[in-house]
Parts: C-alpha cells; sequence; structure tokens
C-alpha cells in the first residue's frame, strides 16, 4: 500500500513498485486518491506478479474477478439510480444508521449536500474534502481522516435511505412520506434490539476492500457532526447474495449458496416491476429510487453445525455443495434449476417440504413477489456464553415492503424451518431516492 509523507508524496514503504509511485499534490486539490490509482494502474500494467500475488484485491469468490469487473475500480455515482443497488454486490460492507439532531431543515439540506460532494469524491478514489488528509493548513483538522490514503476507489458505492421518522414534524415533509414507506409489523418470533433498529437515515457503503468502506462511513459521520449522530451500524465481510449474473453465487454461514435466484441486474424489465419505485406509486420524488429493508439476523451456528446434512438441506430444499434444488436429477445439479414443488416422495411427502426455507420465500406462494437482495455475513466477536455473535445481515431492495418484504416475511415467521437457527435482532427500512445529477445533491427531489 503506497502512503504519502507530509508534503503528499507517496512513501514506498513495504509497498510493490507499481503501487509507491510518486504522486504529487496539485494545487489546491491537495492529494488524491484516485490520482494515486492512475499512476499505480500504469505500473501494474506489466505487473501481473503483483496482482497474482494477491495484492490487488482479487478474492475470487466476491464479486470482484468473478463478474465484478476490477476490483479497484471506481463505480460511477452519477446516473439515475443510486449506485449500490444492482451495482455487483461488492465484498465488503459498512452500514450506519444515523438520528438528526438538528432540526433545522436547511441544515439538513447543507448536510445533504456536504455528504453527496464528499460521496462523489471517495467514491471516485478521491480524499473526502479538497485539501485531504495532509494539504490542509496545519492549525486545523484536516479534512480527510486519511486512514485510505493510497488505496483505489475499490468499486465502492454509497447509498443513501430515508427512514419513517424523518417524516415526522421536524422538517415539514410529512405530506411527502410514501405510502411505500410503512413501519414494518412486528413479526413472531422477532427479538428486536431497539438500539440496532430504526434510524432517520442511512448509508450503505459497499467496497472490496473493507478499509475504503469504513473511511467513507467514518468521514461523513465526520462531516455530519453537530447535525446527526451515529445510532447503530454493522459491518459485514462476505457478501451474500449475486446481483449480476456474471457474479458467482456466494455461501452464506450455514455454508448454502446464497443469491441464485436473487433479481439480477441484467432482468430489467423484473427490476421495472419488483424494484424501482414509479411516479405513480403515490410518492413521485421517489420515482427511480427504492425500499430497503435491513434486519439483523444472528444465526446460531453452533446448533447448526450439529445438525445433519439431510436437515440442513430439507430446511433449503437446496443441496449444500452445488446448490441444486433437492428435486433436481442428483446432488451435482445445476443451482439454477427450477424448484418442481408437486414432486413427492414414495411415501408421497413433498420433496421441497411445505416448511422449506424456499418454498415459502418463493414467488409462487407470494403473489409473484421478489426481491432484490444485498446482504452480508457478519461476526461480531462472542457472546460470553461461548457462542459467535455471528448471522446475516439481510439487506433487500423492493419496489414496496408492503407488497413485498412483508407478506414473504410474514410467511417465513410462521413457519420456515429455518426458524430454529436464526433470530431478528435488528430491523430498519429506508426509502432510497433515486439517482444523484451531476448538479444535485442527496435527496433533492424530496427536499
Ligand atoms: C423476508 C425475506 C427473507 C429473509 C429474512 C431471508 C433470510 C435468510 N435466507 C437465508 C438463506 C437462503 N435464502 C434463500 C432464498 C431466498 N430467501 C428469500 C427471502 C428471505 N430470506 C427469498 C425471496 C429467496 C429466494 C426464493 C426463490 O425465489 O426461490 C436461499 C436459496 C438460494 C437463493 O435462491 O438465494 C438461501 C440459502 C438465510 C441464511 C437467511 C437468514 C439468516
Ligand atoms: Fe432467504
Amino acid at each position: 500500500m503506497a502512503r504519502t509523507t507530509e508534503d503528499g508524496t507517496a512513501a514506498p514503504a513495504e509497498a510493490p513498485p507499481s503501487q509507491a509511485t510518486p504522486v504529487e499534490a496539485g494545487p489546491g486539490r491537495g492529494f488524491s486518491r484516485r490520482r494515486l490509482l492512475g499512476a499505480s494502474a500504469a505500473g501494474l500494467a506489466g505487473l501481473g506478479a503483483a496482482a497474482a500475488g494477491g495484492y490487488v484485491v482479487a478474492d475470487a469468490r466476491s464479486g470482484a474477478g468473478a463478474g465484478g469487473g476490477d476490483a479497484a475500480a471506481a463505480v460511477p455515482f452519477h446516473g439515475a439510480h443510486q449506485a449500490g443497488i444492482v451495482t455487483p454486490a461488492q465484498d465488503r460492507l459498512h452500514f450506519v444508521s444515523f438520528d438528526i439532531t438538528t432540526t433545522n431543515r436547511a441544515d439538513l439540506v447543507d448536510l445533504l449536500r456536504e455528504w453527496t460532494k464528499a460521496a462523489a469524491r471517495m467514491t471516485a478514489g478521491e480524499a473526502a474534502g479538497d485539501t485531504g488528509a495532509v494539504n490542509g493548513p496545519i492549525e486545523a483538522p484536516p479534512e480527510d481522516t486519511g486512514e485510505a490514503l493510497g488505496l483505489p476507489a475499490s468499486q465502492l458505492t454509497l447509498t443513501i435511505g430515508f427512514g419513517p421518522s424523518m417524516f415526522d414534524a421536524r422538517f415539514g415533509l410529512a405530506a411527502k412520506r410514501p405510502p411505500a414507506l410503512v413501519d414494518l409489523p412486528a413479526f413472531p418470533g422477532d427479538a428486536l434490539d431497539e438500539a440496532r433498529s430504526g434510524g432517520d437515515l442511512a448509508i450503505q457503503a459497499c467496497a472490496h476492500d473493507p478499509q475504503v468502506a469504513v473511511h467513507a462511513v467514518r468521514n461523513l459521520a465526520r462531516i455530519g457532526f453537530g447535525a446527526v449522530a451515529v445510532r447503530w451500524s454493522q459491518l459485514g465481510f462476505g457478501r451474500t447474495s449475486s446481483t449480476s449474473r456474471d457474479q458467482a453465487t456466494p455461501r452464506n454461514l450455514f455454508g448454502f449458496k446464497d443469491g441464485t435466484r436473487n433479481l439480477k441486474a441484467e432482468e430489467k424489465t423484473l427490476l421495472d416491476e419488483q424494484l424501482w419505485a414509479a411516479a405513480g406509486d403515490g410518492a413521485p420524488w421517489m420515482a427511480g429510487g427504492s425500499y430497503l429493508v435491513a434486519r439483523r439476523m444472528r444465526m446460531h451456528i453452533e446448533t447448526w453445525d450439529r445438525t445433519p446434512l439431510s436437515e440442513q438441506q430439507a430446511i433449503f430444499g437446496r443441496f449444500k455443495g452445488s446448490g441444486a434444488p433437492t428435486t433436481s436429477e442428483n446432488a451435482d445439479g445445476n443451482e439454477f434449476d427450477d424448484f418442481e414443488f408437486d414432486t413427492v416422495t414414495g411415501a408421497s411427502e413433498p420433496v421441497i417440504a411445505l416448511d422449506a426455507h424456499t418454498r415459502l420465500a418463493h414467488p409462487d406462494f407470494n403473489d409473484g413477489a421478489r426481491l432484490l437482495r444485498r446482504g452480508y455475513n457478519f461476526v461480531d466477536g462472542s457472546d460470553g456464553l461461548g457462542r459467535l455473535d455471528a448471522g446475516l445481515f439481510f439487506l433487500a431492495y423492493q419496489r414496496d415492503p408492503r407488497k413485498q418484504f412483508i407478506p414473504i416475511q410474514r410467511n417465513l415467521a410462521r413457519t420456515d424451518a429455518m426458524n430454529e437457527y436464526v433470530k431478528h435482532v435488528g430491523s430498519a427500512v429506508f426509502a432510497c431516492p433515486p439517482g444523484v445529477t451531476k448538479d444535485g445533491y442527496w435527496g433533492d427531489t424530496l427536499l
């Protein structure tokens, strides 16, 4: 990794030569992470060895190099939809939910403008502010915290969402609350912790490098000081879904392929039907946006690990190795085979059990409802009782939670065989506005 000295030049340290190319700080612009990347990328062209050695984030299991493109590259920030929804899911997550502490609408608009500028810069691989970490006045706190100096954009995406509580009396937004932005109902078995739930605003930071995602959230929180306070946050270390057909299907902490039948970026007609809010949906400012449900789901992995393979497979109606439905010809079948829910065993029992997770979540049993899942594995240490505090941070985007997440979760909460092994401990819902134009800011269609 290249580092910079106080005058903004890269110090070689233990970095490979390609990453150590000195980069000058431009007049008035300070240190640019992107320019360093440009120099590094040129060096890398002749340095297959560095990549082969794994210096560039190149996890074969992640989106990078397996359909996610160049793991170091930048994802465009501006566009019709926010990045970070259908963008091929990166391998790392830092999700943060904020309470708004100001009651002044103008302050909120200022914050969103400032955040948008910083987000556009950081997703391009640049420092959060113009003068960066080391080129501002020595008497002032730097405009960037510095831990991403020398790191490439790493496909960082930053996606903002507004919680139901933002539409209370404080900012005069009540009349603009989208009908689809409902408070989620209580589901049987919920064990929600208020301290890990809700929030006025949320930011999803995804990247192929955890340091880049954490850096982005940290800088947005720093910029928001005095206007917002972090309510809760969650780190995720391995994507549990593919959002593009080019990506290999990853595995969750139960060891199963997850995301096989996810909505994918290439399914444009389905995305318009199931993912993107439309002007006629009751909140014209949300057209091109989407609704995000976040659930922190603790997984009792120690109990799971003592469960026979046959039972594990019955819970998902899929073979653990290949991910194929258990109605496929054999265990080495294709994960993309269709389920045959009517197939019965010799004893006239359905092969895909009536309480199998995939049957209960399937569109055939949910009025055609689909989700774009974008969750991550987490392990947050242990719980003091000899168990890992591990699970899945479930993230699902959709056009209308009333027709999608809520009915599906009602189905699952009632009879899902997986319930014995999971507990919902955190919950939140957010309206994620459409993408930002070059002159616009996050939420400008609302505010
Ligand atoms: C309310 C929605 C869902 C929650 C909550 C949920 C939690 C959850 N799921 C798994 C593991 C798997 N889920 C799979 C498929 C699947 N899950 C949901 C919805 C929720 N899951 C849907 C809509 C689907 C797709 C159904 C279909 O169309 O067939 C699978 C199978 C592979 C796949 O298709 O993705 C697995 C495995 C866990 C571990 C979990 C919470 C801890
Ligand atoms: Fe699922």
